[in-house]
């Protein structure tokens, strides 16, 4: 009994209070350096802030600047976490979450930035940001990270541009195409997805990380770093999603992108969806993103317009086709964008089904949802230090809603489902193997057979 126990302990969550680890060195460094930058980004638009809402746009400047300055001492001194005041639709349950996490600590002293769990304290500075902001009317729709997203966007131009020329290739003979060779297709655009994952803006605290050489030419040597690939059972999975209809025509699936970061990721993601529908494979694609600025560099709805704007705009035949097209697909429908107050929440997804119901079964609805990033992975597994052969179904702790698979490059020291002795051949060859985002990972779940 005591060893069976034993075995079902859940190891405990990444926290700064690890002193030298790498959540440690997030809390330590990152986050303040991220703040700091926000802080400098808001100072700089002050003119912006004056042409638009006069004097009142100044002190509103100077609010929030003094708010975030506040943030990132508390940050620095390791302060109590504090209960937010801002009085919108999430703060109720940010405030629950907190008193949650202060009943199981057993004192208020104890949920603060370096004592608490890694996961919580990051997804709560990013709260925070949002209400300095939400505090100061006229300037509270002001994304402090848009200036970074859109520049991610414009260096990448070179590889989005053969990105959607070899979409369009593609499409043109489409009809063409054996089943191998849309496998082939799907498996190469589904990678360029994942490696899209590594230009993210919270790992390099905001410094430039976008896409400079072609995304498709550098598949072939990458390959060796994908350290689990279920490939197969997410195609399996789109396959068996086709059903024959009465009239003899087949129906195919749902899809859900759960989105990460703009910028060069964000068009990455775009094209396996074009992909998806226009191979047949796929029926519909619901996206989903993040309802305020967050990690800095993730998807708002702002920027996936914005994203598909700028890519009909382009000066280049196949990147603009490409733009109409997705322009297109939202006008019918075939694609949605979506967002939901539970993915700028601190939860790990396994309490989704008790936490956001109607989310899940949103989830529910579909026939495979895709988990962009090390974000999503980190909520996937619960964010702990669990020993690396440990299933990833255990580590998802019954969540599961539909089959679903992680892409995701490794920017976080969490890990399941690896062979054994993988992670300790890693650790030996590699010691940032975890964190460097030069790894990366195609990881399934499903509870159907
Ligand atoms: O989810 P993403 O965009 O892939 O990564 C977000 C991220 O860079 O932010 C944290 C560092 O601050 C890490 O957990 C993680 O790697
Ligand atoms: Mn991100």
């Amino acid at each position: 009994m005591a060893a069976e126990l034993a075995v079902h302990r859940l190891p405990p969550p990444l926290s700064a209070k690890v002193v030298g680890s790498f959540a440690y060195l997030t809390v330590k460094d990152r986050l303040p350096t991220i703040l700091t930058k926000v802080i400098d980004t808001i100072h700089r638009n002050k003119n912006k802030f004056f042409e638009e809402y006069g004097e009142e746009g100044i002190q509103a400047e100077k609010q929030t600047i003094s708010l975030l300055s506040k943030l990132r001492n508390e940050l620095q001194t390791d302060k109590p976490v504090l209960a937010l005041t801002d009085g919108l639709p999430d703060t109720e349950s940010w405030n629950q979450y907190l008193q949650r996490h202060q009943g199981s600590e057993g004192d208020q002293e104890s949920v603060s930035w370096f004592k608490s769990t890694w996961l919580y304290v990051e997804c709560y500075m990013y709260r925070r940001i949002q209400e300095a902001l939400w505090l100061n009317p006229p300037i509270s729709d002001y994304d402090v990270f848009s200036e970074g997203k859109t520049q991610s966007f414009f260096e990448s131009q070179q590889a989005v541009i053969t990105l959607c020329t070899h979409l369009e290739n593609i499409k043109e003979r489409m009809q063409e195409l054996s089943k191998n060779q849309l496998l082939e297709h799907f498996n190469k655009l589904l990678q360029v997805s994942l490696w899209g994952n590594k230009c993210d803006l919270s790992i390099s605290a905001g410094q430039d990380n976008s896409q400079k050489i072609s995304p498709i030419d550098s598949l072939r040597s990458l390959q060796p770093f994908i350290l689990v690939d279920d490939s197969n059972m997410v195609w399996s999975t789109l396959i068996s999603a086709q059903t024959l209809g009465q009239s003899g025509k087949i129906t195919t699936g749902r899809v859900d992108i759960v989105l990460d970061n703009a910028g060069f990721e964000l068009v990455t993601d775009l094209v396996l969806a074009d992909f998806l529908i226009s191979s047949g494979l796929t029926r519909e694609i619901h996206f989903h993103g993040k309802s305020f600025p967050w990690f800095v560099s993730d998807v708002t709805a702002k920027d996936f317009h914005w994203t598909i704007r700028q890519t009909m705009a382009a000066n280049h035949k196949w990147m603009s086709k490409s733009g109409f097209e997705w322009q297109n697909y939202m006008k019918e429908g075939v694609w949605s964008y979506h967002d939901h107050p539970f993915w700028t929440q601190p939860h790990e997804f396994c309490d989704m089904a008790t936490d956001a119901p109607d989310l899940y079964a949103t989830l529910q609805g579909a026939d495979l949802v895709l988990f962009k990033g090390d974000l999503n992975y980190r909520k996937l597994t619960g964010d702990r230090d669990w020993n690396h052969m440990v299933g990833f179904d255990c580590a998802l702790r019954g969540f599961g809603p539909t089959p679903l698979c992680s892409l995701r490059t490794l920017k976080a020291n969490v890990q399941v489902g690896l062979q054994p002795g993988q992670g300790e051949k890693l650790t030996s060859q590699d010691p940032d193997w975890m964190t460097s985002g030069k790894y990366a990972i195609i990881q399934f779940h499903s509870t159907k057979s």
